[in-house]
């Protein structure tokens, strides 16, 4: 519902509602939109405070305890401190200044509606079918009551996350508590698919629709009646593809290309990206459209480093999977390993680590117990402060740069400069002293006259 006295406004909020896939009714004063707001029933009211027949914000509480009991976004010319802290005195969500721009408003819009579709969801499932999903940080916790909000309802849920941190398992946590979940649940990754494919991979097409179409075939979307559609990498779906995509979206019916008649379908979508899709849309790539559908709901999903503290638990549980899969007893975990996970960086989040456990149970063969040394060698550096082992002094090398090109030396002849340089550093510190010179050096006295003679270095004098 739009409080407004000013046309054009209104028309510009009834659009944008419209494209965000909701009705909007229009009022121009202040007793226009309490009678319409006691006689129909509101999400949302977009209320603004100059009004020819008084201050919005006299009406504010009235039309909150309306029966649907709507929220409220303040729009107003005349912004002051006091007005906004009144407003959410009373109630209201948000207050918006004029002249905004539509990210301004579409923004709060759709938390504001997220929040109330929350509100009226039934209760959080007592216990949540975790469907593998592993891990017990708060940030985890909060996906989880994500998930389970989501499954109360039949909102479409965008989940984003980087890539391997769980996306194909949220949502298929979302479709196994929703009361969609005897139903079937079809994922289909967008990116996957040649352009020339998606269209039909998805709506179906008709026998001889195109040079290869020999039968006529359903597509994903109606295989989902009933069920979950899942659209993995939502983000490369090509720009024709969402405009028929958006359409099946807000009429629940589908083509088969190469098709007359068109076919009703009841399914629920959760899309996911790694892909900033507002981007997208300022660049003109995604449709905004397409985007509010898509993103009633949104579950962030933490990366791996976000969450260092659930490594272990993932650890421990998928190591006793894979050795149980692989058929290999399960191994014991030393503290230095758990250690060394969690000093990586994980760009490729649980997805990664699951990668690196499969290499430590095949490295480690017999061994009993994983350790440091059982991880690819480029992982075991990020752990190497935590290693038992005594540091060492940091040694300088007495090198620049080797040079660019094929000019570099070969390794033989490198390591006999470098000693020979060592040599000449250490007889000009011992300045005589035999002794001195094997303590600093930890070789033996014959072992270093033999090297200062192949060095041709005379340091103790003649011997
Ligand atoms: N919280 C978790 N608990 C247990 N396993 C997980 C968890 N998160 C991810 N995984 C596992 O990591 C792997 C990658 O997960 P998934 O395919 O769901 O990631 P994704 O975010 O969809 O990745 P991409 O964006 O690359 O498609 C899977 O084997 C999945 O089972």
């Amino acid at each position: 519902m739009i409080i407004d006295d000013d046309p054009k406004i209104c028309l510009l909020f009834s659009k944008l509602l419209k494209q965000m896939g909701h009705e909007a009714y229009v009022a121009s004063t202040m007793k226009e939109g309490l009678v319409l707001c006691n006689n129909e029933c509101f999400d949302l009211v977009l209320l603004d405070l100059e009004l020819p027949d008084g201050n919005g914000l006299q009406i504010l509480p009235e039309l909150m305890k309306t029966d649907s009991e709507p929220e409220v976004i303040i729009i107003t010319g005349t912004g002051d401190a006091r007005g906004a802290q009144m407003a959410f005195k009373s109630g209201a969500w948000d207050y918006v200044q004029k002249p905004f721009l539509l990210d301004e408003v579409s923004l709060p819009i759709t938390r504001a509606l997220q929040y109330r579709r929350e509100k009226q969801t039934e209760k959080t499932p007592v216990s949540l079918v975790r469907s593998h999903i592993i891990g017990e940080s708060d940030v985890i916790h909060k996906c989880l009551e994500d998930v389970a909000m989501a499954a109360g309802s039949d909102a479409s849920v965008l989940i984003t996350g980087e890539t391997g941190t769980g996306k194909e398992l949220f949502a298929r946590a979302i479709h196994e508590n929703s009361k969609r979940a005897s139903k079937p649940f079809i994922a289909v990754d967008c990116g996957a698919l040649p352009e020339t494919l998606v269209e039909s991979t998805l709506f179906g097409h008709e026998k001889g629709s195109f040079t290869g179409a020999q039968t006529r075939q359903d597509g994903l979307i109606v295989q989902a009646h009933g069920g979950t559609l899942m659209l993995d990498e939502v983000g490369d779906l090509p720009l024709k593809v969402q405009k028929s995509f958006l359409r099946t979206l807000q009429e629940r019916r589908v083509r088969l290309i190469g098709g007359k008649s068109e076919k009703h379908v009841d399914f629920r979508l959760v899309a996911a990206t790694n892909l900033d899709l507002d981007k997208m849309v300022k660049e003109k790539i995604f449709r905004a459209d397409l985007l509010y559908r898509i993103r009633a709901m949104e579950i962030k999903l933490p990366s791996l480093r976000e969450r260092e503290n659930d490594i272990e638990e993932i650890t421990i549980k998928k190591t006793y999977e894979l050795a149980r899969r692989y058929d290999i007893e399960t191994k014991a975990i030393s503290p230095e390993f758990f250690k060394t996970l969690a000093a990586q960086n994980w760009p490729g989040n649980v997805r990664e680590l699951i990668n690196v456990l499969e290499y430590a149970l095949a490295s480690a063969g017999q061994d009993p117990t994983l350790f440091p040394k059982h991880l690819p060698p480029e992982y075991r550096t990020a752990g190497l402060e935590f290693d038992a082992v005594p540091a060492k002094k940091s040694i300088q090398l007495p090198v620049g740069d080797l040079g660019a090109g094929d000019d570099l030396p070969t390794l033989k002849d490198y390591r006999t400069s470098i000693e020979k340089e060592y040599l000449k550093q250490l007889l000009k510190r011992v300045n005589g002293d035999r002794e001195k010179a094997n303590k600093i050096s930890g070789i033996s006295q014959s072992r270093l006259y033999g090297l200062l003679k192949k060095h041709n270095l005379s340091g103790f004098g003649s011997s």
